[in-house]
């Protein structure tokens, strides 16, 4: 019989089997998948994704719900706006931050999908549905894997992204909790009579205004926080804290269970962007994608960034003061972080910038390659999937 994963704090196995059952099933609280088997698992994850796609509108998005060998979607548009990720652990997160496999698995759902919806927002598409691949190890507990669509569907119910149902998924088994989502979306039109128009990558014209949607380095503050013990991963920002408590939980926030606007891409469209991303890797790196398909040169201004950086630079503060050793570069958070799930945007000189846009710097002609102007942090490389 496989033992429960070590989940920090968890609960010694024979004590928690007597106690309380799993949240949403007659199983015992600390009893393992590789205990239950994928008929319970799956029955479990299926009670919660079929409550969330019974309710209107997403029922009537849905012409056969999970179930059969495929789902089939009602869908309005000609064109359907597709992407995946996946999100592993030890690369993405680790199980080992959280005590409670419920707050880790709520947390790991609703990133996996926050993550994934980011993608869709950054092409001005509304999300319709998701697809749920799950790698279980057998010694991980129920309650986290039943705890997964509740962070999934809770990420569904964001401005933006309240049509979206979950669609199905698979259930595997393998060394480490890994979960990848494939999205499907349609295009946000401009308006009602309008062609849809997906925003894309290459739009960028020089003389445009380059903009941000979102705060930026938080996401890696975060993750320096919670890896050194500052902060916990479950903290969230409430009233009655001190805006510095405030703070570092927004951080923690970020990194664990990210909330990307998802009513920006729409605005963005509104707005008439001529080019757009989500900042996942790193501000730097990513702009020099938007740079590379529009070719042209994308020129920060340094006050602006500046102010990007001036309110973690008392996080940096903090953790310095409460983990010795650590030497946080609270630039580098916000250039080359990543996971930030902001729209990185450019629009017309003449337009102007929708509700929560700041601007960033300016779209220029190149003078013989591609590329980004940031003061002289353009060697910062940004987050490499592959390498780190
Ligand atoms: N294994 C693969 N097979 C086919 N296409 C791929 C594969 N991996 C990536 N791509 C494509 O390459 C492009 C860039 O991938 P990338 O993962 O950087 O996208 P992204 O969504 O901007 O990044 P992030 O994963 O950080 O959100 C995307 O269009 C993606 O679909
Ligand atoms: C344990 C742990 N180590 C490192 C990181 C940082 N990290 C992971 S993925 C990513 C960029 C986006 O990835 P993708 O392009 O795959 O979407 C970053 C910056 C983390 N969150 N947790
Ligand atoms: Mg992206």
């Amino acid at each position: 019989m496989a033992e429960p994963r070590e989940i920090r704090t968890r609960p010694e196995p024979d004590v928690a089997r007597d106690a309380e059952p799993c949240a949403g099933t007659e199983e015992p609280a600390g009893i393992t998948v590789g205990e239950v088997g994928e008929d319970r698992v799956l029955a479990a994850v299926r009670a919660v994704i079929d409550a969330h796609n019974a309710e209107e509108p997403r029922a009537a998005g849905l012409a056969l719900p999970p179930g059969d060998d495929a789902a089939v979607l009602r869908l309005a548009s000609a064109e359907a706006v597709l992407s995946t990720d996946t999100m592993a652990e030890g690369q993405d997160f680790r199980l080992s931050w959280w005590s409670d496999p419920v707050a880790a698995g709520r947390a790991v759902g609703q990133k996996a999908a926050a993550q994934n919806l980011s993608d869709l927002n950054a092409m001005g598409a509304e999300p319709l549905a998701l697809l749920v691949s799950c790698t279980l190890p057998a010694d991980l507990p129920l309650a986290a894997v039943t705890a997964l669509p509740e962070g999934l569907t809770a990420a569904c119910r964001a401005p933006g992204a309240g049509r979206c149902v979950v669609a199905g998924g698979d259930l595997g088994s393998g060394p480490g909790l890994a979960v990848t989502i494939t999205a499907v979306g349609e295009p946000w039109r401009p308006e009602p009579s309008a062609a849809a128009r997906p925003l894309r990558r290459d739009g960028a014209r020089p003389g445009d205004v380059l903009a941000i949607s979102g705060p930026l380095g938080r996401a890696a503050a975060g993750l320096t926080l919670i890896e050194a013990g500052v902060v916990a991963p479950d903290a969230r920002p409430m009233r009655g804290q001190s805006p510095q408590e405030g703070l570092l939980a927004a951080c923690a926030a970020a990194q664990t269970a990210p909330s990307p606007d998802l009513t920006s891409g729409a605005a963005a469209v509104r707005a008439g962007a001529t080019a757009g991303l989500d900042v996942s890797d790193g501000l730097l790196r990513d702009a020099r994608r938007l740079a590379a398909a529009s070719d042209v040169a994308l020129e920060f201004d340094p006050a602006a960034l500046e102010e990007e950086v001036e309110p973690l630079r008392r996080v940096a503060e903090t953790l310095r003061r409460r983990s010795q050793g650590a030497r946080p570069d609270p630039r580098a958070w916000v250039l080359s972080g990543g996971e930030d799930y902001a729209l990185l945007t450019t629009f017309g000189a003449a337009a102007e910038l929708p509700e929560g846009f700041r601007r960033l710097g300016t779209v220029r002609a190149h003078d013989g390659a591609p590329g980004v102007d940031a003061g002289g942090s353009e060697g910062s490389s940004g987050w490499d999937s592959l390498s780190g």
